[in-house]
């Protein structure tokens, strides 16, 4: 069932029996204007690596962001990531992404797209992202370019985000990554808790809860998540009082 009504704190995590999972824009951080602007909390990565000492090392951060991204942001945090909805990871057992696309010819051509409409592009290791955060009235004209781009790269797909469109590697999906490392340790023998805002998290909340486990909904909007909580902030001090007790 997806509802926008649904308003539910989730149950508290139990750090020695979960695997937790958690997505990064609009979860744990604010969307930003830009994508390299996002503010990251002082002490989240500690937070995050006390977390991870918690529940013996079954936490990951599972992003759309390129991985090199992610880390950046991030740098004392040193758990497993999944970059680029599936592409990429670290210290998981994933196989990447395949592809023959030349990512310097479609980087050119989205920076020339963006500079020519005032819109932004962002180079992703293994597709482009075209932001129109900046200019809202130009989503059609967005949707139009990403949607030409991908009939001319196969292997690539489009994927919607928050007032940006991607194009990612078909396949790569961050509940196709989680079906492959939740069975292998640490995760293994788990409850998933999932936490994430957008519509890319949507396949990994219902994968969270078909198995037992804690699917929550950051922010508003429509959801398969029976839980939800309301900003990146409350996410935070959701998982901060886990480590406190
Ligand atoms: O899977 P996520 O960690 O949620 O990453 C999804 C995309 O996030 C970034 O774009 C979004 O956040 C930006 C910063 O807040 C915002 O400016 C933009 O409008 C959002 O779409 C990132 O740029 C993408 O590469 C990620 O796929």
């Amino acid at each position: 069932m997806t509802t926008d009504t649904l308003n539910t704190a989730p149950p508290a995590l139990v750090p020695e029996e979960d695997a937790i999972f958690l997505d990064f824009d609009g979860t744990l951080v604010d969307i930003a204007l830009r994508p390299d602007a996002v503010q990251v909390p002082e002490g989240l990565a500690e937070m995050l690596m006390d977390l991870h000492a918690m529940c013996g090392g079954a936490l990951a951060l599972v992003s759309g962001r390129a991985m090199g991204e992610l880390a950046g942001f991030l740098p004392r945090f040193t758990g497993p990531l999944i970059g680029s909805h599936g592409a990429e990871s670290r210290g998981l057992d994933l196989p990447g992404a395949s592809h023959s696309v030349d990512l310097a010819a479609l980087h050119a051509r989205f920076a020339e797209f963006a500079a020519a409409n005032g819109l932004l592009a962002e180079p992703k290791p293994h597709g482009a992202a075209i932001h129109f955060r900046s200019r809202p009235e130009a989503e059609a004209m967005a949707r139009a370019f990403a949607s030409e781009m991908i009939s001319l790269h196969p292997g690539l797909t489009l994927q919607p985000a928050k007032m940006a469109f991607e194009l990612r590697p078909e396949g790569a999906t961050k509940d196709t990554a989680l079906r492959l490392v939740a069975d292998a340790a640490p995760f293994a023998g788990r409850r998933p808790v999932y936490l994430g805002d957008d519509t890319t998290d949507e396949p990994a909340l219902i994968w969270a809860q078909e198995l037992g486990g804690i699917g929550v909904k950051v922010g508003e909007g429509a959801s398969a998540a029976r839980w939800r909580l309301a900003s990146p902030d409350a996410v935070r001090a959701w998982l901060a009082a886990a480590t406190e007790t």
